[in-house]
């Protein structure tokens, strides 16, 4: 299995950019939050610490990850941001939802980003079992949110420079 014993945030092979000049935008669902609030503090950490302005990261919260993409589109209609971060955690259950959820979520972020020009980071988890989903968020294979604050950083720092 690719990520068997691996911490899959692991930065220490590339240079992260400087995040001072930039605006974040995170848009966070409250389904299955415990994993969600988890990613979410990944992601304020990784902007944090890569130097990311508090004042300059805006969280608003949806119900669910279906609805990350009507909230990244309501705050990029609305403000600038450098970089939105839409942050889920999607468990399968017993029918095929969660492949309807998914696949909505994946093309949703990624045309939200395209229609008003900014990166939009997709940042949910999408797992068969909740111990998949808490190992990804804080556990032994790192942290979904972190890597999508870090990619954030990256892909700001390449859309100012073009
Ligand atoms: N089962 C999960 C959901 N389901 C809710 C949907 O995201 C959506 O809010 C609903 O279909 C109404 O539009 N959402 C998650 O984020 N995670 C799940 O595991
Ligand atoms: C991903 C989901 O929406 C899931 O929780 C729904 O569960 P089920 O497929 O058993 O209805």
């Amino acid at each position: 299995m690719a990520s068997t014993i691996k911490n899959l945030s692991d930065f220490s092979h590339i240079q992260v950019a400087d995040a001072s000049p930039y605006t974040f935008g995170i848009v966070v669902s409250q389904w299955n939050a415990n994993v969600t609030g988890a990613l979410l503090n990944g992601a304020i950490e990784g902007l944090e610490k890569h130097g990311a302005l508090p004042e300059n990261i805006d969280i608003i919260e949806v119900p669910g990850s279906y609805e990350l993409v009507a909230g990244a589109d309501i705050i990029l209609r609305n403000k600038k941001f450098d970089a939105v971060i839409c942050l889920g955690c999607v468990i399968q259950g017993e029918t095929p939802h969660f492949d309807f959820i998914c696949d909505a979520v994946a093309h949703g972020v990624a045309n939200v980003g395209l229609k008003y020009n900014k990166p939009a980071i997709f940042g949910v988890l999408t797992t068969t079992t909740l111990e998949q989903a808490t190992a990804r968020a804080g556990g032994i294979h790192g942290n979904k949110g972190e890597e999508a604050a870090i990619t954030a950083i990256q892909m700001a720092t390449i859309s100012a420079k073009y």
